[in-house]
């Protein structure tokens, strides 16, 4: 590893404890000079031992002077080293959980503790990825309506820390938000769009947001070919609802207090949005669940019995599983190809994920290489009777289904996982709902199907324009692999069900969908794998150089 120039190392003190505090351009670092402490056996993390400490310098909070009042009132030896300054930084707790430390250096020169504070600030200053102005829309009506006093108790003095201002607008009607962010919001000024809610605002966030960006670029989104110009603003979620599963899912927590400091930090996660649209109209955009049948069936009942609160999804679930129906139509897609794996290869979508960094960089050739694949691979067409019909363009992972509905689905790969339930019986249906709940493979059973995919069209069975015998014909039809339904002998349900869309209620059947591929970036970084991360060893901060004050 290539060593980096230190920019400062002093002797401070801090606490009791004489220390040396070194700086480069990547990590901030103290270490105990004290012999006897140094002997005892510390206890070792990684981002240091119980006597010496690294922060990124991309993880700094802010720096600033210490007021003279707190020094004298905590510190025994502030008669001799009267002046401080203190560095917020992030520290990771558990469970993907980050809190905002502080550590106070104390010194006996003014002049030292300024020229530290200042170089600090210098190397912040530096990191071009970080907001310093925000749009934040509250809803007040959210989850447990604390919305307003999380974000004035737990976010706004960690946005002030940091210098970063913000224009915040307390909604007073549902897509009050949306509609702002349309037409009104004057988005030169921001850097970011902040959300304080749950599933449902952010789903307004995203309209407005990507509703303007087409608008401002004369795109007009009801084409289905319609390549869609991504967000320039990033959106940071502040988990206040009831349901905060996009926050759960790019953060791997849901606290307040983490979400604003991935803002803080200018973290970037990419998202692919899926474009839902019927007869050339858009409906509606979608970044997680797209599900017709069970889950459609269940959030419609669930919708009328708002008044039981969260205890309506377990009543419906019961109720929509014990109602056992099946729908009848097709389903044809595009598939996904190799380069983006499949959807039981093992491979998690996690913090800097490969998959989705190389989908990154060969966005630009997106619009060819779909092209591409729908030569090469052709389209796929699958009729049936479906208790489900399913797209994940993410895991869905939540605290009762740990694993999610696609566990090995990305965030920013350009596609989408359909998952297929063909009618089968009660008991084979449940077995496949509590596979969602351990460990053991829910796509492993006769009656699934799954399939990566980056377009699909669903058409119930009475839209169908054309026979079953004319378009084995035309030689459209690919029989996939798994069994497939008899057509005519159908103990289906002739009705519809409705498509839920991250948690909304669409009031059609026939849809369209196209996934487009890192249409909007996150104040996120995905979850993160390890506990711990330090951009240099340690050890190359401590090697001695010439200028320790
Ligand atoms: N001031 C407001 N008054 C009423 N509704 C609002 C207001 N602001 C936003 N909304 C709407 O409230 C809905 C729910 O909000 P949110 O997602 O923040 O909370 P939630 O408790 O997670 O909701 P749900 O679980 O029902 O999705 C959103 O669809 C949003 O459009």
């Amino acid at each position: 590893m290539e060593k980096q120039p230190r920019l400062l190392c002093s002797r401070l003190l801090r606490g009791h404890t004489q220390v040396e505090v070194a700086l480069n351009n990547s990590v901030l670092g103290w270490k105990d000079t004290d012999r006897s402490r140094k002997r005892s056996s510390g206890f070792s993390s990684l981002s240091g031992t119980a006597h010496s400490h690294v922060v990124p310098v991309c993880e700094i909070v802010a720096v600033c002077k210490t007021e003279d009042d707190n020094t004298k009132k905590k510190k025994l030896g502030s008669q001799l080293y009267p002046h401080a300054f203190t560095v917020s930084y992030v520290s990771r707790t558990r469970q993907h959980q980050w809190c905002c430390s502080d550590v106070t250096f104390h010194s006996a020169d003014l002049t030292l503790c300024e020229q530290w504070i200042q170089v600090i600030n210098e190397q912040l200053s530096l990191l071009t990825n970080r907001p310093r102005s925000l749009l934040v829309y509250i809803n007040p009506f959210g989850g447990k309506q604390r919305g307003t006093r999380i974000y004035e108790q737990k976010v706004a003095p960690l946005f002030r820390r940091a210098c970063i201002s913000a224009d915040v607008i307390v909604t007073e009607r549902a897509n009050h938000a949306r509609d702002h962010l349309k037409t009104e919001a004057s988005l030169d000024k921001f850097d970011g769009v902040v959300c304080v809610g749950g599933d449902g605002m952010f789903s307004e966030i995203l309209h407005g947001l990507v509703t303007r960006t087409q608008t401002d670029h004369g795109v007009d989104q009801n084409q289905p070919e319609a390549e869609l110009v991504p967000c320039s603003l990033r959106i940071g979620i502040i988990p206040a609802g009831s349901t905060d599963c996009i926050c759960f899912a790019t953060v791997g927590t849901n606290d307040p207090v983490t979400s604003a400091l991935h803002i803080i930090v200018g973290d970037t996660q990419p998202m692919d949005v899926c474009s839902v649209l019927h007869d050339d109209v858009l409906l509606r955009y979608s970044v997680s669940l797209l599900g017709y049948g069970f889950y459609g069936d269940l959030l419609t009942d669930s919708e009328r019995k708002r008044w039981l609160g969260p205890a309506r999804y377990d009543l419906s679930g019961v109720k929509t599983f014990l109602s056992h129906k099946c729908y009848e139509g097709t389903v044809s897609f595009l598939p996904a190809g190799d380069d983006v794996g499949n959807p039981r290869d093992e491979l998690l979508c996690r913090s800097g994920c490969h998959v989705c960094q190389r989908k990154a960089s060969s966005n630009g050739k997106r619009r060819e290489l779909s092209a591409e694949k729908e030569t090469v691979c052709g389209l796929g067409v699958i009729r049936g009777k479906f208790i489900a019909i399913n797209a994940a363009s993410m895991s869905c992972a939540c605290p009762r289904s740990p694993q999610g509905l696609s566990p090995y689905a990305h965030l920013a790969d350009g596609t989408t996982d359909l998952i297929l339930v063909r009618k089968c019986s009660r008991w084979d249906f449940l077995r496949h709902l509590l596979r969602h709940t351990n460990q053991d493979d829910q796509f492993d059973h006769s009656f699934v199907e799954v399939y990566r995919v980056r377009m699909f069209r669903f058409l119930p069975r009475d839209q169908e324009p054309v026979s079953l015998e004319d378009q084995s014909e035309t030689g459209l039809e690919k029989t996939a692999s798994g069994p497939m339904c008899s057509v005519q002998t159908t103990s289906c349900s002739k009705a519809h069900s409705s498509w839920c869309c991250d948690g909304e209620i669409l009031p059609h059947a026939a849809i369209q969908v196209s996934v487009q591929c890192q249409l909007i970036r996150l104040f996120a970084r995905g979850i993160e794998e390890q506990q711990q991360c330090v951009s240099e060893d340690p050890c190359t901060l401590w090697a001695p150089e010439p200028n320790t004050h």
